[in-house]
């Protein structure tokens, strides 16, 4: 099967990709050369897809400017240039479909794909449905997608197909390589340990609750890992500068295997970003979320009152974010092993094992 990919901008655009791209090719349906992802130079995916050795085209496009409309008309100018260079891109590929999951190139791409009759499709990974997929939501064949509420945001609903998120059935796969904490860490393999991280890029508010709450998590029957986040790494080590943290804290920038840490976890802390909620729900983590306040419609808030509302989180509103419903979260989760287990299972439910498969059988259903 020929298959055009495009998204661009966040990781959670590109990660769904990736992780269809690799089951595609370990179930022998396509290979390396039958498969192109088209994004921006600027966006996150010109260093992800290259790396992981995906052939990968660029479409030169930009967002439209809220604050000075009058900015728009070079925008304009490039969308109409980038229909062209999608256009020409579709002719020369030639795929039996197009898979896009958000972002300005995407917009283009599968409308022109649309416009030229190749079936398309696109995949939705958060509670609110970005701008690209709403508009094109109009004229692809199928709309995979995560979360209800997205699918709500959808006039049509024959074009629905609930797939869930394909980084779950990756995350899965991967869950061999564990990571040894002792090792590592030279942490305690048999007691209670909990992740703090913010996101891919780290967060601000999770690190100064972290620094507030130091001198009472050191005295805890459990152990911490907390990943900054690579930008705040330095900053927050200078202030930890002749703190005496304890033996039960480990401060990092960034984990570099996440799917051989989580399932060593007892419970998690972070924001609630889509693919990190593919991630937890597949392996069933126990999780406290504290949702980033400055995302597009507030989404992340959504994603992560789905998963209280089933069972499977805990949800700190930033705003209400103070030392002591922090600690006493981590504490409810940590120290009570039942209420775990349950947050668990109730996790679990929420998780699609198979999500990538699920969508690739859409993919062979519409492919000409
Ligand atoms: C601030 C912002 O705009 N956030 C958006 C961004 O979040 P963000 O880019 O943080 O993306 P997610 O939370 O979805 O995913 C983070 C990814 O980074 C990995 N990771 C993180 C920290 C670490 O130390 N090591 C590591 O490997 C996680 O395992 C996960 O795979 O894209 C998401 C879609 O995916 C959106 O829902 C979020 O609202």
């Amino acid at each position: 099967m020929r298959v055009i990919f495009t998204g661009g901008g966040t990781g959670g655009h590109i990660y769904p990709i990736m992780a269809i791209i690799e089951r595609l090719k370990e179930r022998g349906i396509s290979t390396n050369d039958k498969i192109l992802f088209v994004g921006t130079k600027k966006g996150l995916e010109s260093k992800i897809v290259p790396a992981a050795g995906v052939n990968f085209k660029t479409i030169n496009i930009q967002g439209f400017n809220r604050k000075h409309p009058l900015k728009n008309f070079e925008t304009i100018k490039l969308f109409l240039q980038a229909t062209k260079s999608a256009r020409k891109i579709l002719k020369e590929f030639k795929p039996d479909v197009v898979l896009g999951t958000g972002g300005y190139v995407s917009g283009a791409m599968v409308y022109e794909a649309a416009k030229m009759h190749i079936p398309t499709m696109i995949h939705e990974s958060n509670s609110v449905v970005g701008l690209a997929n709403k508009f094109l939501g109009h004229y692809v064949d199928r709309i995979c997608y995560t979360f209800d509420d997205a699918a709500k945001e959808f006039p049509e609903k024959k074009k629905l197909v609930k797939t869930g998120n394909p980084r779950s059935q990756q995350v899965l796969s991967l869950h061999e390589e564990k990571i040894d904490i002792k090792k590592k860490w030279g942490l305690n393999p048999d007691m209670p340990t909990v992740l703090v991280f913010g996101g891919s890029r780290g967060a601000l508010a999770i690190n100064r609750i972290m620094l507030k709450s130091l001198m009472n998590l050191k005295t805890k029957p459990y152990q911490i890992i907390w990943a900054t986040g690579t930008y705040y790494f330095d900053s927050v080590q200078k202030k930890l500068k002749g703190v005496d943290i304890g033996t039960n804290i480990k401060v990092l920038p960034y984990i570099k295997n996440m799917p051989g840490l989580l399932p060593e976890m007892t419970c998690v802390v972070s924001r609630s970003g889509a693919t990190s909620i593919a991630e937890f729900t597949a392996l069933g983590v126990p999780v406290i979320l504290i949702p980033s306040p400055n995302v597009t419609h507030n989404h992340q808030m959504k994603n992560a009152l789905d998963l209280e509302k089933a069972g499977a989180a805990l949800v700190i509103p930033e705003d209400d974010l103070n030392p002591n419903n922090f600690v006493s979260s981590i504490d409810h989760i940590l120290l009570d092993e039942k209420y775990a287990k349950e947050m668990s299972q109730a996790s679990k439910a929420l998780g699609v094992p198979d999500a990538s498969d699920q969508v690739i059988k859409v993919m062979e259903e519409i492919s000409r």
